[in-house]
């Protein structure tokens, strides 16, 4: 059986004759942390969206851990393992921090009416573990309207975690943060590693090289070039497309 958990092969998408996203291959290891780099417009959230279900790819085809969901319904796809954070959350704000990943992890629509909140043994320590692992434990009793921007963020990495999508998917997971919430996020994704296969798309060098193991850069809808983070920071074409003459910052 392959080791890889998402495997993208020749996926294109053709919006009347513009072509997003354009014979794009990647193929990312079960438990690999993948950043994908790019300018605007160089097709990173399409690709995203082709991936999850969201759009239907023209070519090409995708599959999660050796199965085969291209172009499956977004919540199918979602079933067989991909999870994705958008970068507006989908939290339940009237709700607590506990209680929403009690939502997340009965994984079923509708069940918040019947939801035993505040649940018991395996389920109260799985719990607990996450709320250890995002860091809000503390906060585990508020209800997530009144969280920071940066806990909402974690609050649903935790949904993320808990739900345990195999693949997940991650579109600029610190945007807007400060600098003390964008290390933590760092920390609790570097901490996701091994555990989940992640697809994070961020443009915060900083960021990047903290988490990074391996880089696809994608440029006009193609995959330009794919290395560590040292390749990609001295590759000339890299730097000609993405970074700019004076390369990465
Ligand atoms: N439904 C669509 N129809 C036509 N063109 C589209 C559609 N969706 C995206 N595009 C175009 O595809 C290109 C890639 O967009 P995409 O949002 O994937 O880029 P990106 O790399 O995520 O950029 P950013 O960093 O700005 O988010 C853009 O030129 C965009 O205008």
């Amino acid at each position: 059986m392959s080791d890889m958990a998402l495997e993208v092969d020749g996926l294109t998408v053709d919006f009347s004759g513009f072509k997003a996203v354009d014979s794009v291959s990647v193929a990312v290891k079960k438990g690999e942390l993948r950043v994908l780099l790019g300018a605007n417009g160089a097709g990173k959230t399409t690709l995203m969206d082709l991936i999850s279900g969201k759009t239907r790819s023209t070519k090409g085809r995708v599959r999660v851990n050796g199965r085969d969901v291209t172009n499956w319904r977004e919540h199918r796809i979602a079933r067989a393992g991909i999870g994705r954070k958008f970068q507006i959350p989908s939290i339940f704000s009237g709700l607590t921090v506990r209680q929403n990943l009690e939502v997340a992890r009965s994984g079923k629509p509708g069940v918040l009416s019947n939801l035993n909140f505040g649940g018991k043994g395996a389920e109260k320590n799985q719990v607990d573990e996450i709320l250890a692992q995002i860091g809000l434990e503390e906060d585990a009793g508020r209800e997530a309207d009144f969280l920071s921007h940066g806990q909402t963020q974690w609050l649903e990495l935790g949904m993320l975690i808990i739900q345990n999508a195999s693949v997940i998917l991650l579109d600029e997971p610190t945007a807007g943060m400060t600098q003390a919430e964008t290390a933590k996020t760092a920390q609790i994704i570097n901490d996701m590693k091994g555990r989940h296969t992640l697809l994070v798309v961020e443009h915060d060098m900083a960021f990047v090289r903290d988490i990074a193991e391996r880089i696809t850069v994608l440029h006009l809808g193609k995959v330009l070039a794919e290395g560590n983070v040292a390749f990609i920071e001295n590759h000339p074409e890299v730097k000609a497309a993405y970074l700019g003459a004076q390369g990465i910052q």
